[in-house]
């Protein structure tokens, strides 16, 4: 076991989440599974489109991975579209991870101002049912309107993975476009995290304030200018996989930045489903294939 999960949050000891990601990586290789239960994999499990379905589903995936790879992602979406039912199969999810070891990142893409963005960091990032070790977060309102969650995170042990280079095409238009300074958008998010994370950095360790950088975003790291090395976090990296990014992609887009990588795939691991075996095999080879990119 990686971790102390007994006690959420700041349990006596508890490593913060940019250590305790670095040790699931190096044992498990470098790969998150995201938990992604789309109507058309429920059916194609021979599931129903339903709770229980959606229950059946995610507790296979999570008995599969648990203990096996570095993270796993549930997205909340698939959850949410459930009703309060798919709330309670995401709260079991997220025990099932901590109970089994293994670090989650709840993908709920939040962003507020003040006290609301306080609601969503205790939500998520506090000792709730909904808790996780991290969580993805949109900046889009300004980074320093995540300060609640930031700081949550960090009193609490915890991580966030701010979007910077969504792996969409529709991202750039918004990403790469220039603030008031000339900065390009997704240049300003990740030196601002690399300020966040600088006490981590000089302790040489990973800090806990990570960037989502997708696998398909060809050369716009460069092109805008951006440090990832210097952005000081883990680089949770989406797109591997069925959006069509594979280990040509990963050493492209993340060049010296690659040993902070964390690749992302969902629905290349879970198509092998329902199989307890072919997950966790689909699983292994996808982190070899990312593990052999990377390190
Ligand atoms: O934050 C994310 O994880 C994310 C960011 C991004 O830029 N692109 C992206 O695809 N994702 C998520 O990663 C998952 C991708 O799933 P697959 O395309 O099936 O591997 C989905 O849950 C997306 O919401």
């Amino acid at each position: 076991m990686i971790q102390d999960h007994e006690a959420f949050p700041g349990t006596p000891g508890t490593l913060p989440f940019g250590a305790r990601l670095s040790e699931a990586m190096d044992a498990h290789g470098p790969l998150c599974v995201g938990i992604d239960p789309h109507p058309g994999l429920l059916r194609a499990w021979g599931l129903a489109d339903s709770p229980a379905g959606l229950r059946d589903f995610t507790l296979r995936t999570t008995e599969a991975l648990a203990g096996r790879v570095a993270a796993v992602k549930p997205q909340s979406a698939f959850f949410e579209r459930h009703g309060s039912a798919g709330i309670a199969v995401l709260e079991e999810a997220l025990a099932a991870l901590r109970d089994g070891g293994t670090l989650s990142i709840l993908d709920v893409k939040r962003g507020d101002i003040g006290s609301t963005m306080a609601g969503y960091a205790q939500a998520y990032l506090g000792d709730g049912p909904l808790a996780a070790d991290a969580v993805t977060l949109a900046p889009y309102l300004g980074y320093g309107a995540l300060a609640p969650a930031l700081e949550l995170a960090e009193s609490n042990q915890r991580g966030v993975f701010v979007l910077a280079l969504t792996s969409n095409p529709e991202g750039a238009a918004v990403q790469h476009a220039r603030d008031p300074q000339g900065l390009p958008v997704a240049r300003s998010i990740a030196e601002a995290a690399g300020i966040s994370n600088a006490p981590a950095r000089a302790a040489g360790i990973l800090g806990s304030v990570g960037l989502v950088v997708g696998a398909t975003i060809g050369s716009a790291v460069a092109d805008l200018g951006i440090d990832l090395r210097a952005s000081g976090g883990a680089l949770l990296a989406p797109g591997v996989g069925a959006q069509g990014a594979g280990a040509r992609e990963l050493e492209r887009v993340f060049g010296a930045a690659r040993r902070q990588v964390l690749a992302s795939t969902s629905r290349a691991v879970l198509g092998a489903g329902p199989g307890i075996e072919d997950l966790r095999a689909a699983a292994a080879s996808a982190a070899a294939e990312a593990h052999s990119a990377l390190r």
